[in-house]
């Protein structure tokens, strides 16, 4: 298995991709949206949205290659020590850009089973009831294993 910290200028996707294929499977921690936002002059928020924006494109990247598991680290417990409007804002951005009905749907569209991993208890009610409903719906899909790590 691989496993690198997602960092937009240090990784090979290439290099990346190509051993992933041969080992079905990718592990990665999402890493480096706010200095990405900083170096270009705009808000964390703005890096985080294009977080999510990339991780849609490796999924794709993912599902185009023949990956089958891909898991990905998208918020540890050391992300709840940040500021209160930028929690709501990552909180927001799940429930909008990843686990909304729609999003779902495109999800489901493509075959992805969507899964997710570590304690769910401390999300906001709204997004833990988004998850219930993005498993419950994938979980027959037999392409793509969407794993998503939270807290
Ligand atoms: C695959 C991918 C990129 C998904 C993004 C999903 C997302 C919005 C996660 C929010 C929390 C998080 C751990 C961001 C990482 O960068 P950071 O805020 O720790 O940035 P820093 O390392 O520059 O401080």
């Amino acid at each position: 298995m691989i496993e690198l910290r997602l960092h937009r200028r240090k990784t090979n996707f290439r290099w990346v991709f190509g051993q992933s294929l041969c080992l079905g499977m990718l592990r990665l921690i999402a890493d480096g949206n706010r200095r990405w936002a900083r170096e270009k002059g705009l808000s964390a928020s703005a890096g985080h949205e294009a977080g999510v924006l990339l991780l849609r494109q490796l999924i794709e990247l993912c599902c185009r290659w023949g990956i089958k598991v891909l898991t990905v680290f998208i918020f540890s417990c050391d992300n709840w020590s940040r500021s209160k409007v930028e929690i709501n804002f990552m909180m927001s951005l799940f429930e909008r850009l990843i686990f909304s009905e729609s999003e779902v749907e495109k999800f489901s569209r493509e075959d992805i089973r969507m899964s997710v991993i570590g304690d769910t208890s401390k999300l906001p009610k709204p997004l833990q009831g988004l998850i219930n409903n993005a498993e419950e719906t994938t979980k027959y899909n037999s392409g793509l294993q969407l794993i998503l790590a939270l807290n």
